[in-house]
């Protein structure tokens, strides 16, 4: 589904993505790890031609994205969600879900009450104000939002930072759910081990903007060595 080959990117003169080749099958979950400044950022803002400069080739269910603009790749269904979030402050919970069938445009949407109803502890706080959230709660939210366009592929940039591990936990377990049920693929940019493990089924490891590991959990439990050279472990 998603293709990304011989893909360079750069921030002015800056070289951040060397060579990166990576692919999300339909339906299929992929975590990416790497430290701080790895590159994981730089790699889903390129996907979606959001901010850095992009060199390579990059397609989408078989159509080759080229130059396409960000909102015609969330169109395509591609859905990012960055890690500053961008809940609308002055809507609530609901409103702000609401507003993923305008992403979608015209692909089938999860109704916001629906989605709710996966997310429990989004449900007390349907009328509140999206300001009003924790950072935590508008974390669920982003994501709730983004599931609710029904993706083909979801991006989540590292949803758990900064969050208490009971979120953390109960986010992996709705997440995992609900890509499950709607069929959505997951590329997911993690530090913690622990959430990428619970959300997806294969591991790519970048440093200095170079893969330098893919395979599955069970390789990466065999690979000690890995996560101690190129992770935070
Ligand atoms: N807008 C920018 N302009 C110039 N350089 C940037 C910009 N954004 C990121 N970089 C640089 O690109 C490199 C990769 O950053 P990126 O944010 O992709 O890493 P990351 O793996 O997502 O890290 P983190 O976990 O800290 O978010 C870093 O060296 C960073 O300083």
């Amino acid at each position: 589904m998603l293709d990304v080959a011989g893909l360079n990117a750069f921030y002015g003169d800056s070289h951040i993505l060397h060579a990166i080749d990576l692919a999300v099958g339909e339906g299929e979950r992929v975590a990416v790890l790497g430290r701080n400044g790895a590159g994981k950022s730089t790699l889903l803002k390129s996907i979606m031609n959001a901010g850095p400069r992009a060199e390579g080739r990059i397609s989408f269910g078989g159509r080759s994205l080229d130059r396409l603009a960000s909102h015609r790749r969330t169109r395509l269904g591609l859905a990012l969600v960055p890690e500053d979030r961008r809940i609308f402050t002055h809507l609530t919970v609901l409103e702000n879900i609401a507003i993923a069938r305008h992403a979608a445009a015209g692909r089938p949407v999860i109704a916001p009450e629906a989605i709710i109803e996966r997310f429990d502890m989004l449900k007390p706080l349907v009328a509140r104000h999206g300001g009003q959230l924790s950072g935590g709660q508008q974390q669920l939210l982003a994501v709730a939002r983004a599931l609710a366009g029904s993706p083909r592929l979801l991006l989540l940039d590292e949803p758990t930072e900064g969050l208490a591990p009971i979120i953390v936990e109960q986010m992996a377990h709705q997440i995992a759910a609900v890509c499950a049920e709607t069929g959505s693929g997951l590329l997911l940019c993690e530090q913690n081990i622990w959430f990428a493990r619970a959300c997806t089924d294969s591991v790519t490891i970048i440093d200095t903007g170079r893969v330098v590991f893919k395979g599955d959990w069970a390789s990466f439990d065999a690979n000690a060595d890995v996560a101690k050279r190129y992770l935070a472990v």
